[in-house]
């Protein structure tokens, strides 16, 4: 017998959010500071409850949107990476790769905990973060948790996270 499953997908133009990165690739290319207007897709997985949803979409919706609204017209860089060192004081976030420095103000950076600001990497940090705000809602009957961001129309980094059991 063929088990039915259950996903609630939200993907909406508000979660559209335009960001500065540069990441590093093969070893040592850094690349130059640019920006792109990356798209999110969110999916949860599980069975359906009473109203036979998986999830409400707008409470799904709600907890990507604010995420995404804090990356939106931001520099995002990586907490993490062995090369990429950011430092900050009262006003102003530097951000060094070898011998080039970037200065930014305070206000204009998110550093997010990942080694490279790629498309994964920022997948996954946005699905950490909407469990966090879903989970008490939502419960433990979900499966798991899937969120994708697109760099550039058609280039999407992927991240699945199993739901939270306790
Ligand atoms: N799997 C991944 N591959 C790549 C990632 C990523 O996050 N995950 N990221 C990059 C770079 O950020 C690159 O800057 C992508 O930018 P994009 O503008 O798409 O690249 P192009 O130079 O080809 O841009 P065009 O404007 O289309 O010429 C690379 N890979």
């Amino acid at each position: 017998m063929t088990q039915a499953t259950f996903r609630v997908d939200v993907t909406k133009e508000q979660f559209i959010f335009s960001a500065a990165h540069f990441i590093t690739f093969a070893g040592d290319i850094c690349e130059r500071i640019h920006g792109h207007n990356y798209a999110v897709r969110a999916s949860v997985e599980g069975p359906l409850d009473e109203n036979r949803y998986v999830v409400d979409f707008i409470a799904l919706r709600d907890a990507v949107l604010a995420e995404t609204q804090q990356l939106d017209h931001h520099v995002v860089l990586p907490a993490d990476h062995a090369e990429i060192k950011i430092t900050s004081d009262d006003k102003e976030t530097t951000a060094t790769f070898r011998d080039r420095r970037w200065v930014f103000p305070n206000e204009d950076c998110v550093i997010l905990p990942v080694v490279n600001t790629t498309a994964e990497e920022m997948a996954r940090v946005i699905a950490e973060r909407v469990v966090e705000r879903t989970k008490e809602t939502f419960g433990n009957k979900l499966t798991w948790i899937e969120v994708a961001v697109d760099e550039n129309q058609g280039q999407w980094g992927v991240c699945r996270l199993p739901w939270p059991q306790s």
